[in-house]
């Protein structure tokens, strides 16, 4: 394992309100992290200041670049960050509707090689470009939907499309927000076991972002707890679950408690989870 993301003493501040408070983390290859707090913990503004969309107060982030040196990239453009290799889990809304699965992954590849001019016209039209996009679909799996225009995919195909975005710049580290959410039972796993293979099946280190406790121990290696933009706690499931501070913090529960399978905080007498006294 080796270190593909870090971040020194990493703060962000609105005003007074300190949304990241000195972060320090540093996340491996090899393993997948999730990162988990209460609503407005500072798990999207930390994520903004990894992909440069914000820039930070003080503190520091250093990326490793795709197969190569671990870079500062502290206040550096979110272009920058991302053609050195960090790639956020596209959002559902920046996927073309119009255009087909095919066609969106090639506009993936076309920003990867720094091609912007009228990208749909050329990812309908270069075929040089068909190949690595046809890799991307046999790695996430979607053959069958391949020529599907996006606008009539599923909830949960659409999110897969999201990843193979993301996966189409070749990225060292991808950041997922919430890959699970709205997705029913059944969606769910299958996401999770995609995020596994690929974890598995590629070099690429994915980190999380999630609000479903069962598939944040389910799926993660190591999970680093925020709450009120500091790191309370950051180990396997098993030692973040046993954290007092956690627990108090935010899973609610008393140090008898167990969370339940299917729930934040619930327990088998009901899903308050109890008041730490
Ligand atoms: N642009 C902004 N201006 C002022 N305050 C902000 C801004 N962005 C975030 N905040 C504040 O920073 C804190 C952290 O917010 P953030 O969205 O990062 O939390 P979060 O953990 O992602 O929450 P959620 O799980 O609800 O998405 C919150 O108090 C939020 O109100």
């Amino acid at each position: 394992m080796t270190t593909v993301l870090k971040t020194e003493d990493l703060r962000r501040q609105f005003g007074r309100l300190v949304a990241v408070d000195d972060v320090s983390v540093d996340i491996q290859s090899g393993e997948i992290t999730s990162i988990i707090g209460p609503n407005g913990a500072g798990k999207t503004t930390f994520y903004n200041l990894l992909t440069g969309r914000l820039a930070p107060s003080s503190g520091a982030v250093h990326l490793r670049e795709r197969g190569g040196d671990l870079v500062e990239v502290t206040n550096r453009s979110a272009n920058e960050i991302a053609n050195l290799g960090l790639s956020r889990g596209f959002q559902i809304n920046n996927v073309f509707d119009g255009l087909t699965v095919l066609e969106n992954i090639r506009i993936a590849r076309i920003s990867r090689e720094g091609r912007t001019l009228d990208l749909t016209a050329v990812a309908k039209s270069d075929p040089e470009l068909t190949d690595g996009a046809w890799e991307i679909i046999e790695l996430v799996g979607l053959e069958d939907i391949a020529d599907t225009v996006c606008e009539n995919l599923s909830h949960g195909d659409k999110r897969k499309v999201e990843i193979a975005l993301a996966l189409g710049t070749d990225p060292s580290v991808v950041l997922l927000d919430e890959p699970t959410a709205g997705m029913n039972a059944t969606e769910t796993r299958r996401m999770v076991e995609l995020i596994e293979r690929l974890d598995e099946e590629t070099d690429t280190t994915f980190v999380v972002t999630e609000h479903d406790m069962e598939v944040v121990l389910g799926i993660s290696d190591r999970i680093l707890v925020l709450d009120n933009g500091a790191l309370i706690a950051d180990g396997t499931p098993d030692e973040v679950m046993a954290d007092e501070r956690v627990r108090e913090a935010y899973l609610g529960l008393d140090d008898d408690e167990e969370l339940a399978e299917d729930g934040l905080g619930e327990t088998d007498e009901g899903a308050d989870g109890g008041e730490t006294a």
